[in-house]
């Protein structure tokens, strides 16, 4: 079925008939423009969706010039239409009059100039009564030129002046959009089969290791493993089930039970031992817990049972997958992690896992998807991607799982996750089992959320609500801007022995790259991982610094959240975030399952003032020590917009009104995460995090996929 990548290249096809598309729909307007620029992405979805077969018959001939093309009104070869001396329409296909839908006559000729409903004005000067190539008034500011010699009175396909290389304007000289060259389109490029040396290399991830040693690889516990049964925990909502003790009380099938002793897993922690039974109990659930204390385990363990025992609906080879369970996170490694963690618990279990992320073969995820997948773990806009292609349907979906879920309804994500809500097929909240987790959930984000929950949902809080963990030992140093560099050179001095793993947020990707070079050229072995690496340089970076081959690696917010990466020691914020939430899922990159860990952040006074409330109070909570000069700081923000006096956190769930708090820290920022993560676009594999959410699923990709 998917034999080649180029089974994929059929789009090519769609594109000139949509460029015709454009150009009969509008009678006449369509200028090459819109099927050069816009046409191959977004009206080729207009084409297959939306009556792309009406472009289809003759309309694909129309675009070329090379083949035959008969007259709209009486369907004979040898004149067009307005030349047409034939007074009715005189083929099969009636046409129907644009303004009033009746047959028999053309829209000019239109007897119902009141009709209302549908009546079309000119194109050009806004009036009606005519269409816009009779349109008298030719002195409209908005008369289109040729796109080729830039005259009007012709369009570019009967231009004259055909070694023109003037553009619409008459000014700037219009080059192939796919070679660069002049004097020709992109439809006919020789150059049509070569690679684009802009694009970016095609990236197939290795298949994940067969090796059972590695799939059950697993972080070993820390000394404060234990302690974290001391923990409050708060479980607000109706009828909460009772917490478990033990994993034999989880209602696991054997199999699963079986991998998660191979995981070495040997109790739940306070997580799991609530979240399980309530997400068994078939409630919806938003569940906030510290950073690293098993919050992954907590929902796949008990939605993969859940599937096992409700049956599996999955297809293997089909080519439309109908995953029972959908999990999306922010981030592609952070997805592709929790694919590796589903795949260790349902190991020599019948239920398959897939992942989709951006900036990797689309031809190669579907060939993956269509061998059967019952829980697809994704980025939004891959999945979104495949949803609009018709690869996955949401039909079958009982859970849907949202990790990070915080930052998934903040504003980078929130359009494509309404997006994926709605898309066709997906139950609505009452018929599937929605659960969100996260370390963090500011009440905005909380009340937002419940839309998307039943009304019984349950409330679970392990800890503080936006809490960083206690398990890390905090400083904070007043740094300067201009002496960063240097404190972070002394920090980092005895790494190229000790080789212990050390983290180094940064506020931009620029600086990442730069920070990285810089300390390489100082003989520190250290790599880099941002939005604007290709994702194989980014899963290369992430190897080599788990691997140690890298013990540094500088990272922006990509990096922030979820990574569970074994042997991290020290998180450095060389810049600190613009939020606190930020901040804690940072610092979380070590003191990760019990163990210690340690983390330095550089306070420059003159930029992170509106930080300061928020930073005593997450360092004050996790029993860390708060300097003076930061208590000082903080005492100056009070009555300034970073925060009101005693500011606090959401801290619990926001349905308790009046127990319920506001938050301190108001400033959210989008942050370096895997937005409109769709096709393999150059932007998706090469800077994607600055493009909106809202552009689109990347349709093209597979024309150099
Ligand atoms: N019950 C358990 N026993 C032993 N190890 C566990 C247990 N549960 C989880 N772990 C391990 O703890 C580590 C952290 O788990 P996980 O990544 O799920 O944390 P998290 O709460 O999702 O963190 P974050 O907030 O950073 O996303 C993982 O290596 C996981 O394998």
């Amino acid at each position: 079925m998917f034999q080649e990548e180029d089974d994929w290249d059929d789009f090519g096809g769609v594109e000139t008939a949509t460029k015709t598309t454009n150009k009969s729909s509008f009678g006449g307007f369509g200028d090459d423009v819109n099927s050069d620029f816009a046409g191959s992405s977004f009206s080729g979805n207009n084409s297959k969706f939306n009556g792309g077969s009406g472009s289809m018959n003759g309309g694909g001939d129309r675009g070329g010039g090379a083949r035959n093309r008969s007259c709209f009104k009486c369907g004979q070869e040898g004149h067009m239409s307005r030349d047409c001396t034939s007074g009715a329409s005189g083929d099969t296909q009636a046409k129907k009059c644009f303004k009033c839908g009746e047959e028999g006559h053309m829209s000019r000729d239109c007897p119902s100039n009141t009709s209302t409903g549908s009546s079309k004005a000119c194109f050009k000067c806004g009036e009606e009564g005519h269409m816009s190539r009779e349109c008298p008034n030719n002195n409209n500011n908005n008369s289109k030129a040729c796109f080729k010699c830039g005259e009007e009175g012709h369009m570019s396909r009967e231009c004259p002046n055909n070694n023109s290389s003037k553009d619409g304007f008459g000014t700037s000289s219009r080059a192939c959009f796919k070679c660069g060259e002049e004097g020709h389109m992109s439809r006919e490029c020789p150059k049509a089969g070569e690679p684009d040396p802009n694009r970016p290399p095609l990236y197939i991830p290795p298949p994940p290791s067969e090796d059972e040693e590695v799939i059950f690889a697993s972080m070993q516990t820390g000394i404060n493993f234990n302690k974290y049964d001391s923990i409050p925990v708060e479980v607000t909502g109706m009828d909460a089930p009772n917490p478990i003790a033990n994993f034999d009380e989880a209602n696991l099938p054997e199999t699963i039970c079986a991998n998660v002793k191979k995981a070495k897993y040997s109790r739940p922690t306070p997580v799991q031992k609530y979240s399980i039974p309530i997400i068994n109990a078939d409630r919806d659930l938003m569940s906030c817990a510290q950073t690293g204390s098993g919050k992954t385990a907590a929902f796949l363990l008990p939605v993969l049972s859940g599937m096992f025992r409700k049956g599996l609906k999955s297809d293997t080879l089909s080519e439309k997958q109908t995953p029972q369970a959908i999990v999306v996170g922010p981030t592609r490694e952070l997805v592709l992690q929790i694919f590796l963690e589903a795949r260790k618990f349902a190991y020599g279990s019948v239920i398959r896992p897939v992942v989709a992320y951006g900036g990797t073969s689309v031809g190669s995820q579907l060939r993956d998807l269509c061998r059967g997948c019952n829980i697809l773990i994704a980025t939004p806009g891959r999945l979104l991607d495949f949803i609009n292609r018709g690869k996955v349907s949401c039909e079958c979906v009982e859970y849907l799982i949202l990790d990070e879920a915080d930052r998934m309804l903040d504003m980078g994500f929130e359009p494509e996750i309404r997006r994926l809500l709605g898309s066709p097929g997906m139950p609505d909240k009452n018929s599937r089992h929605t659960l969100m987790f996260s370390a963090t959930f500011p009440n905005e984000i909380q009340k937002l959320a419940h839309e998307f929950l039943r009304d019984d949902f349950l409330f679970l809080s392990v800890g503080r609500v936006g809490g960083a963990c206690s398990d890390v030992t905090q400083t904070i140093l007043q740094v300067d801007e201009e002496d960063k560099r240097e404190t972070l050179m002394q920090l980092l001095s005895d790494v190229a022995e000790t080789r212990s793993r050390t983290l180094v947020f940064v506020e931009t990707k620029r600086k990442a790259d730069f920070l990285a070079a810089f300390l390489s050229q100082e003989n520190l072995p250290t790599t880099s991982i941002h939005g604007d690496r290709y994702q194989r340089e980014r899963e290369m970076a992430l190897a080599d610094f788990k691997s140690g081959t890298c013990p540094i690696m500088i990272a922006t917010s990509v990096a922030a959240r979820g990574l569970d990466i074994p042997k991290v020691e020290h998180v450095i914020n060389f810049d600190l975030p613009n939020e606190i939430d930020e901040f804690v899922h940072r610092v979380g990159r070590t003191g990760r399952c019990g163990n210690l860990g340690q983390a330095t952040s550089f306070y420059s006074d003159n930029k992170d003032g509106m930080l300061a409330r928020s930073l005593v109070k997450v360092l004050a909570d996790a029993q860390q020590e708060v300097p003076e000069w930061l208590e000082s700081c903080a005492e100056s923000a009070i009555g300034t917009s970073f925060g009101p006096k005693g500011g606090q956190f959401g801290a619990r769930d926001a349905r308790n009104k009046g127990r319920g708090q506001s938050r301190v820290e108001t400033f959210r920022s989008k942050g370096d995460y895997d937005y409109a993560d769709g096709g393999s676009t150059a932007e998706d594999q090469f800077g994607n995090a600055e493009k909106q959410a809202s552009n689109g699923f990347g349709e093209d990709d597979d024309e150099w996929e």
